[in-house]
C-alpha cells in the first residue's frame, strides 16, 4: 500500500454534521476500551502523542496529546495483528478450518466484508486467540461499537423520510444482499450456522464496512531470505568459479525479478484487492477534505502506520480520509452524513421520466421528431424503472436505473447535456448535425445550449419542488431537535439531515445552470 492508494473508511469534524454516536453512550465505551489501549501496548502496537477519546459527534477518536509535526509515524501495528481478506479469492486457513471444513469454497468466495464479518464473529464469539500473532484479541473485540445506526435497520416510514429512491433501493438490495450470503453461509456450516446468528452476522458485516480500508497492493513484505541467498549464491558460485560474473547476475536477477513480481507485480495484474481492519488505527475518523492523518502499509517493517499530513496542534483530533465517499455511502455504511460533503453526489431520474412538454416551456423549444428514439437507441434515457432490478456486482451502487448523475465536484454528467443539446434541437441544427447524437457532445451554438441548460435546470427545480419538504422546513426541524435539552433521536435526525444535503445539492447545481 503506498499512502496514496490506501483507501479507507468515511467521512468527519470541520464540515461533518453532528449524527449519531455508534452507541448511547461513547464515555462508557470509553471506560470499556481502556483494557484495550493496554492491550495494545503489551502486543506490540506502538503509539506516540495521541490518545484514544470520546467525542458527542463521532464516537471514539484519535487526539494529540501534544502538538504534532507533519509526516510523523504515530501508530504502528505489526500486520499479524490485523485481520484481513484478499479479494476476489481469500484463503483463511484458520476460518476454512475451524468453520467450513466441509465447504471451505463457501467462505473463500464470499464477498470480502462477508469473509470479514466471519473472522470478526470468530474471533469475538468463538475464539479470540489470533494465532498468527501468538495473541488473543479480546480486548481489541471488546472495544468494537456492538450496535449501529445505519439505514439496514430502519423501519419503511424512516427509510420514506429520506425522501431520496437511490439510497432506498440500495437499502433493500443491501438487505437482500447480506441475508442470502449469510444463508448461503448458514447452508454451508452446521457450524456457523450454530454458532452465528444472522443478527451477528450484521454486526459483523457493519463493523467490517465501517473499520476496514483497502488498498490494490496485496503481496506480502519485504522477506529478506531470497535476496540474502542469493548473494551467499552468487559469492560461492564466484569464488569457486563456477561461472562468469554475467552467468552469476543473470541467475541472481532472475530471482530478483521473481520476488518483485510475487510482491508488486502479479497483486496488480490478478487485480488482488486487499481488505484490512487494524486494531487501533480503527478508531480513527473519517474527514472528507484537508485529512492530517494517513494510513499506509509498511513494506520493511511488514507493519501499518498512522502518520500525521500536517501540523496537528495539542488537543487536535487525527483524521483521515476514507476514500471519496458521498453521503449515501456515509449513511449505508458508516451511519452519518457530512455537511456540505465535496463527493456527494445526486441521482435524479433517468431522462425518460422526465416531463418533455415542461423542459419544452421552459426552454422555449419544441423536441422535434426522431430525437427521443435516437437518445433511447443510444442508451440515454436510462432503463425502464420497473423492470426487475438485478443483483448489482458493486454494492456501492445505487443507480441501477441509469439515473442522471449529479455530481457537486463536476455538476451534471456531460453526457445529459449532450442529450440535451439533442432533444431540444432545432430541425436546422438537428440536420447540421447529421441527425447524430455524437456531434452534440459540444456545444453547438449558444441558443442550442441555453435551451439545453434551461431544459436541464428545469428538471431540477421540478425535483426539488417535487419533495415532500423544503431546505427551510428541514433545516428547521433539525434546529428544534437540537434544541430539545434531551439526547437526539438519531433515527429521526439523520434521514432529515441527509435529505437535506441532497436539496442543497440540487438546488446548488440550479444555481450553476443560469
Ligand atoms: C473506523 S470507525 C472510527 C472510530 C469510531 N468513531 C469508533 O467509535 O469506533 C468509523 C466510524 O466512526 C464514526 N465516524 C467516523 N468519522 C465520522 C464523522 N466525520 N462524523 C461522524 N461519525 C464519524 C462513524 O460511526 C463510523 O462508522
Amino acid at each position: 500500500f503506498s499512502p496514496s492508494t490506501l483507501r479507507a473508511w468515511t467521512s468527519h469534524p470541520l464540515e461533518a454534521v453532528k449524527t449519531a454516536s455508534p452507541e448511547s453512550s461513547t464515555s462508557s465505551r470509553l471506560k470499556r476500551t481502556k483494557g484495550f489501549v493496554d492491550w495494545a501496548k503489551d502486543s506490540g502496537i506502538n503509539y506516540a502523542g495521541i490518545e484514544l477519546s470520546s467525542t458527542e459527534s463521532s464516537g471514539l477518536g484519535l487526539y494529540a496529546t501534544q502538538s504534532l509535526k507533519p509526516n510523523n509515524i504515530i501508530v504502528s501495528v505489526p500486520t499479524s495483528l490485523t485481520l484481513s481478506v484478499e479479494a476476489p479469492t481469500d484463503y483463511n486457513t484458520a476460518m476454512e478450518k475451524n468453520l467450513f471444513s466441509s465447504n471451505p469454497k463457501a467462505y473463500r468466495n464470499a464477498p470480502w466484508w462477508a469473509s470479514l464479518a466471519v473472522q470478526i464473529n470468530y474471533y469475538d464469539k468463538i475464539n479470540s486467540m489470533n494465532d498468527k500473532a501468538g495473541v488473543s484479541i479480546r480486548s481489541w473485540m471488546e472495544s468494537l461499537p456492538r450496535k449501529y445506526d445505519t439505514p439496514i435497520h430502519w423501519s419503511d416510514d424512516t427509510l420514506k423520510a429520506l425522501q431520496y429512491n437511490p439510497m432506498m433501493e440500495a437499502v433493500a438490495l443491501q438487505r437482500r444482499k447480506w441475508k442470502m450470503t449469510y444463508d448461503d453461509l448458514a447452508n454451508a456450516s452446521k457450524e456457523f450456522a450454530s454458532s452465528i446468528t444472522y443478527e451477528d452476522f450484521v454486526w459483523g458485516c457493519e463493523t467490517a464496512r465501517s473499520r476496514a480500508f483497502s488498498g490494490a497492493y496485496s503481496g506480502s513484505a519485504f522477506n529478506p531470505v531470497p535476496y540474502a541467498t542469493v548473494l551467499f549464491l552468487v559469492a560461492a558460485y564466484l569464488g569457486l568459479g563456477m561461472g562468469t560474473i554475467e552467468q552469476a547476475a543473470n541467475g541472481a536477477a532472475l530471482v530478483v525479478c521473481g520476488s518483485i513480481l510475487k510482491d508488486f507485480v502479479l497483486p496488480k495484474l490478478l487485480k488482488v484487492q486487499k481488505y484490512v481492519i487494524c486494531p487501533f488505527i480503527d478508531m480513527a475518523n473519517h474527514v472528507g477534505v484537508g485529512m492530517s492523518g494517513n494510513v499506509a502499509f509498511e513494506y520493511f517493517s511488514d507493519g501499518f502506520s498512522l502518520s500525521t499530513l500536517k501540523d496537528v496542534g495539542k488537543g487536535e483530533e487525527v483524521c483521515i480520509q476514507y476514500g471519496p465517499r458521498n453521503n449515501d455511502q456515509l449513511l449505508q455504511y458508516y451511519g452519518f452524513v457530512e455537511k456540505g460533503n465535496v463527493h456527494d453526489v445526486y441521482i435524479l431520474p433517468p431522462i425518460r421520466e422526465w416531463d418533455i412538454s415542461s423542459l419544452e416551456s421552459a426552454c422555449g423549444r419544441k423536441v422535434g421528431v426522431g430525437r427521443l428514439e435516437k437518445l433511447d437507441r443510444a442508451g440515454l434515457l436510462g432503463r425502464e424503472s420497473n423492470i426487475q432490478l438485478g443483483d448489482s456486482s458493486n454494492d456501492e451502487a445505487a443507480n441501477q436505473i441509469g439515473g442522471v448523475v449529479l455530481t457537486r465536484a463536476t455538476g451534471i454528467d456531460p453526457a445529459v447535456l449532450q442529450a440535451m443539446r439533442a432533444l431540444v434541437s432545432s430541425d436546422d441544427e438537428w440536420a447540421n448535425a447529421g441527425e447524430a447524437i455524437g456531434n452534440f457532445a459540444e456545444q453547438s451554438s449558444p441558443e442550442n445550449e441555453r435551451a439545453a441548460k434551461l431544459a436541464i435546470k428545469k428538471a431540477m427545480e421540478m425535483e426539488l419542488e417535487s419533495k415532500p419538504t423544503s431546505i427551510e422546513e428541514d433545516e428547521n426541524l433539525i434546529k428544534l431537535m437540537n434544541a430539545k435539552n434531551d439526547s437526539v433521536d438519531v433515527e429521526e435526525l439523520l434521514p432529515i439531515m441527509f435529505r437535506l444535503e441532497k436539496k442543497k445539492l440540487l438546488k446548488e447545481a440550479i444555481g450553476n445552470m443560469y
